[in-house]
């Protein structure tokens, strides 16, 4: 490892400890931070996800003690471009994953908070991690403009903003490079933006694919919430508030049940290294 200056540095001791992992490919730095003592800054959390220059990810996630004591730990979720988020349903799985791998929590099912309130997790010895995603609310009707083309869609919160587009359109072929145009009366503090295509799986089955333009992280391989978003939004298309849906994503696949206004969200979690930051990295 090679600090700012040239000279080859091996992280010390007091580096700060650093985990990476990812949930469908959409992928997270990991700052344990059992005291509360990290000052994780915008400037800092850029850094860090820069994928170039730092370790590169689609945001950071901070573990520290709840400081309201609802629950045992607060996910401090960030954005790549420094922004804060209420909630991060793949972020959720990978943060619930390290609390039993590192023995913070029991297993079984455990609560803990975010920004968009209490949540629950449920991490299954064969890799899978649930997520009680909280409620699940449609809104107004609202479009969106990308590669040229208008597209309808329906807002949706869960916990963050969401505007999920169901289309015909060949989704594989729009320009995520971009932030999609949106209605900023609508959302006036941003959205993700999810655009759907539905699947014929046969024999009742529901399932979708998506492809996900995030707020504060531009198009990403996967979003939990966008996930959960996008089925509530093909539900409704045929009538329906509950049911299963399978969702594949450009990263994997999980599966989202809804019933009586909640959602659960399943899927992968996966730990991929650990290690200490250089300070010249951390600043
Ligand atoms: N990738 C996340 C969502 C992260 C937050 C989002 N970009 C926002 O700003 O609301 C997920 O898996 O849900």
């Amino acid at each position: 490892m090679t600090s700012a200056g040239g000279a080859v540095v091996v992280p010390g001791p007091n580096g700060v400890p650093f985990l990476k992992g990812h949930g469908t490919e959409n992928d997270f730095i990991l700052l344990p931070d059992p005291d509360s003592q990290l000052d994780l800054t915008p400037e800092r959390v850029r850094r860090l996800c820069d994928r170039r220059a730092g370790l590169g990810a689609d945001g950071v996630i901070r573990i520290v003690p709840d400081a309201d004591g609802g629950a045992g730990f607060f996910m401090d979720y960030r954005n790549a471009d420094g922004s804060l988020a209420e909630m991060c349903g793949n972020g959720a799985r990978v943060f619930a994953r390290y609390l039993v791998a590192a023995g913070w929590v029991e297993p079984g099912e455990f609560d803990f908070a975010t920004r968009g309130g209490l949540r629950t997790a449920r991490v299954a010895a064969d890799g899978d991690v649930t997520i009680g995603m909280g409620p699940v609310r449609l809104g107004v009707r609202s479009s969106t403009r990308v590669s040229g083309l208008a597209m309808d869609g329906v807002a949706v919160d869960v916990g963050n903003p969401h505007l999920a587009c169901v289309t015909d359109h060949d989704i594989d072929g729009l320009d995520l490079t971009r932030a999609p145009e949106y209605d900023t009366t609508v959302f006036p503090a941003g959205v993700n933006v999810e655009f759907i295509e539905g699947l014929d799986a046969g024999a009742g089955r529901d399932q979708i694919r998506l492809r996900v333009h995030e707020r504060g992280s531009g198009e990403t391989r996967s979003c939990g919430t966008g996930t959960v978003a996008a089925a509530a939004a093909y539900l409704d298309l045929s009538g329906r508030r509950d049911g299963e849906v399978t969702v594949g994503v450009p990263g994997g696949q999980v599966v989202v049940r809804i019933a009586d206004g909640q959602a659960t969200l399943t899927g992968p979690a996966i730990i991929v290294a650990s290690g200490r930051l250089d300070p010249a990295l951390w600043g």
